[in-house]
């Protein structure tokens, strides 16, 4: 009888923390993702969900604990530069030049990244096809943040690493958001997504962060807590 080995997961955090300005951020996080994968980071305002993003981005370094992919510890230069290259990063600031088209804003990075012809076909289908030789300058707000899940889908890396993806997003655009989420995990796409909103993701993890600083307890927390006895 042959034995196989589970495959190794192509991210895993192993004891991760992570400290900012002397504070600890993030503690103990352990966390593995395979291919085809989500995991949904949750938890309060200034709880870590973008140091989280931005230490696995590689922006800032683990104070302690691992990140690994394939293995191999990201803060290696050697390996950092194979791993950056399967990362696609979707933050709350959009990088769109006003003064450049729609379709030139998603074109030039896909031109970066030596591919061809995706970024038409991504813009119509995030619903910007009749926007698409306008000035970005003339974008609200949800058509901006469509126009970045267009650029998710014109470059077309492995790894996506969200920071609320769907914030300013109509129902029809979050509905779009999914069934990309859900198509790129379908080729074996990772996605890593942190957010206040809810968005359907199957079978996706979920990571509450603990809040960074807990709010004081009312005297409703204290009625409720059955072992807290008045004095
Ligand atoms: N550059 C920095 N230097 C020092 N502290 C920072 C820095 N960036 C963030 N922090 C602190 O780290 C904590 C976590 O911030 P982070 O942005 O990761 O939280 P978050 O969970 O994404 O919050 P939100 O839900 O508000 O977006 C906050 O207390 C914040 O003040």
């Amino acid at each position: 009888m042959s034995l196989r080995r589970p495959p190794l997961p192509r991210i895993l955090l192993s004891n991760v923390s992570c400290m900012r300005n002397a504070q600890q951020i993030l503690r103990h996080i352990n966390v593995s993702v395979h291919d085809g994968g989500a995991l949904v980071l949750t938890g309060s305002n200034g709880s870590g969900k973008t140091t989280f993003l931005r230490m696995l981005a590689g922006f800032s370094k683990p104070s302690a604990g691992q990140i690994l992919w394939n293995g191999h510890d990201i803060t290696q230069s050697g390996i950092f530069h194979q791993y950056k290259l399967q990362l696609n990063w979707l933050s709350l600031k959009d990088a769109i030049n006003d003064k450049f088209t729609v379709l030139d804003n998603v074109q030039w990075f896909e031109v970066l990244e030596g591919k061809y012809g995706r970024s038409l076909p991504a813009i119509e289908l995030m619903g910007l096809g009749r926007l698409a030789k306008d000035k970005s300058r003339i974008l609200s707000m949800g058509q901006r943040k469509r126009l970045q899940l267009a650029r998710l889908l014109a470059i077309d890396r492995p790894i996506w690493l969200l920071d609320e993806p769907s914030v300013a997003l109509d129902d029809e655009g979050v509905k779009l958001l999914e069934y990309i989420i859900s198509e790129h995990r379908k080729k074996g796409g990772i996605v890593i997504v942190a957010t206040h909103l809810p968005i359907e993701i199957e079978d996706a993890m979920f990571l509450r962060l603990p809040a960074r600083f807990p709010r004081k307890m009312t005297l409703t927390d204290m009625l409720d807590r059955s072992d807290f006895v008045a004095p």
